[in-house]
């Protein structure tokens, strides 16, 4: 063992993950870190977040800072490592009960005053629901977030504001995130590590150029 050199866990840690459409990969964030994947469509990216919360059946490991997700019960799991589908569920008539421990400073830092609880989820426009499903994926402070296409329905300031916010949370909560995206100016400004995926392999990994 080398002394000299103190090793760092991974807060997320993939070992030769894989289901019939994707794998093996491996993969390690550290907290505080952002990774975008691209690729293109059909590839793989939105089941390999669904592997990794443990939606879809596969083979492989999943641990969260050095502990394997098998130790974990599966509803604490989803927690703490949390799935934003790129259209998001409702359940209920109104907006509040979806958003739980949401703060109201976190609605306000995506563009919504206290009085959207009230709002029903039937008026909601696909970037209202994309921000508030957001809002309520961020309320339960989870540790990890695998983020499928985020910012599809918004405009450029939206986008640009889930990308500060996404980006404060990782820091704030020393938090790690896995951002699937297909737009290269997304990707340019997000300067983040860049996984590709085609045909459910790991082809490239590299560290986004400065805009
Ligand atoms: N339950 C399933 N059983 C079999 N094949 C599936 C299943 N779900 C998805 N696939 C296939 O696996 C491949 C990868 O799907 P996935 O949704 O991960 O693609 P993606 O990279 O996210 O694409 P997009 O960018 O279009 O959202 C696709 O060909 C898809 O049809």
């Amino acid at each position: 063992m080398n002394l000299s050199q103190p090793q760092t866990q991974p807060l997320l840690e993939l070992r030769a993950l894989s289901s019939e459409q994707i794998g093996p990969l491996a993969l390690s964030l550290d907290s505080g870190e952002l990774v975008t994947i691209s690729g293109p469509s059909g590839a793989g990216k939105s089941l390999l977040l669904r592997a990794i919360c443990d939606l879809d059946e596969h083979h492989g490991q999943v641990l969260l800072a050095g502990r394997e997700r098998i130790t974990y019960p599966p509803s604490q799991w989803r927690r703490k490592v949390a799935y934003l589908p790129a259209d998001p569920a409702w359940w209920e008539d109104s907006v509040g009960p979806h958003l739980g421990d949401t703060s109201d400073s976190l609605l306000k830092g995506l563009g919504f005053t206290p009085e959207v609880r009230e709002w029903t989820v039937e008026r909601l426009s696909s970037g209202e629901r994309q921000r508030l499903a957001l809002a309520r994926l961020l309320g339960n402070q989870p540790q990890v977030l695998l983020l499928d296409e985020p910012t599809a329905n918004l405009d450029l300031a939206n986008a640009e504001r889930i990308e500060a916010l996404v980006k404060s949370y990782l820091q704030e909560h020393q938090a790690a995130a896995l951002w699937v995206s297909h737009d290269a100016e997304q990707l340019r400004r997000l300067q983040a590590r860049t996984l590709h995926i085609v045909d459910g392999k790991l082809l490239a990994s590299e560290v986004a150029e400065s805009a």
